[in-house]
């Protein structure tokens, strides 16, 4: 009884950001590759969604993004049900998102400066602007040497970083990032990782899919399980071996 009235007191205070709604998708018939799952995130949460593969994780992701729509259900991001919003407003709403790939998705031919810079020319910024946002970011992620680097020129963990420095550089609501360390090393997992904890308690809310479990286990996030499609937990200060 507490814990509801906690929950609901928490929730007057700081509606939620993102709400899944009993959203399923199926893509193909009689296959659910997510099946009735309910989420509330609030605003500046920090959220592991883990599971084994093939779980529904990065069709959870693609939902968010407007990438797929769900066969059923609804899903709210920062109060709007975005499976309504029509085709034309969907590079507007991408706008209160960043996104990191586990495969980085940098422009080759660009330097790391241009690389994000190119998010902010995206949106029109002017170019006074970029010329003290882009250097801060990568302030921000450790890579002011590398200005004038191009990817092929960078590590991995590099490269992670300049691929989060231009999903941050727009401000974004929401980070949602599909196996960042998934190339990574171990050293370079965790400095994404602690970045990505920097991010978040500047206030940023951040959703991070992984199968990474030293690091699940000792961030002690909020952690929420799939498996074969079914929410299976969702923890405050979960592990990774929780359910697995
Ligand atoms: N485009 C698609 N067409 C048909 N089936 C798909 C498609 N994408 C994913 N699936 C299926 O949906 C289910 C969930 O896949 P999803 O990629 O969401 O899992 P995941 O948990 O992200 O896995 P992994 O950890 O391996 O990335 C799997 O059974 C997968 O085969």
């Amino acid at each position: 009884m507490k814990n509801e009235v906690d929950e609901l007191l928490k929730e007057s205070i700081e509606p939620p950001i993102i709400v899944l709604e009993n959203v399923s998708k199926s893509y193909q018939k009689d296959v659910d590759a997510v099946k009735d799952v309910s989420i509330k995130i609030r605003k500046g949460e920090f959220v592991f969604i883990v599971g084994s593969s093939g779980s529904g994780k990065s069709t959870l992701i693609k939902m968010l993004l407007k990438e797929i729509e769900p066969t059923s259900g609804k899903i709210f991001v920062n109060g709007r049900d975005i499976t309504r919003l029509r085709r034309r407003l969907v590079p507007k709403f991408r706008r209160n998102l960043g996104i990191v790939f586990q495969d980085f998705r940098l422009l080759k031919d660009r330097n790391v400066f241009e690389n994000v810079a190119f998010a902010q020319r995206v949106i029109e910024k002017p170019s006074r602007t970029i010329q003290r946002n882009v250097p801060a970011m990568l302030s921000l992620v450790g890579l002011s040497d590398k200005l004038n680097a191009f990817p092929r020129e960078l590590s991995g963990g590099e490269q992670q970083r300049v691929a989060l420095a231009r999903a941050l550089v727009n401000n974004p609501l929401i980070l949602l990032a599909d196996e960042p360390t998934g190339n990574l090393d171990p050293k370079n997992s965790w400095d994404i990782m602690s970045l990505l904890d920097e991010v978040n308690k500047k206030g940023t809310t951040v959703v991070v899919v992984t199968h990474n479990v030293e690091i699940v286990d000792a961030m002690q996030k909020r952690v929420i399980t799939m498996n074969k499609g079914i929410l299976v937990s969702d923890e405050q200060k979960g592990g990774y071996s929780n359910e697995n």
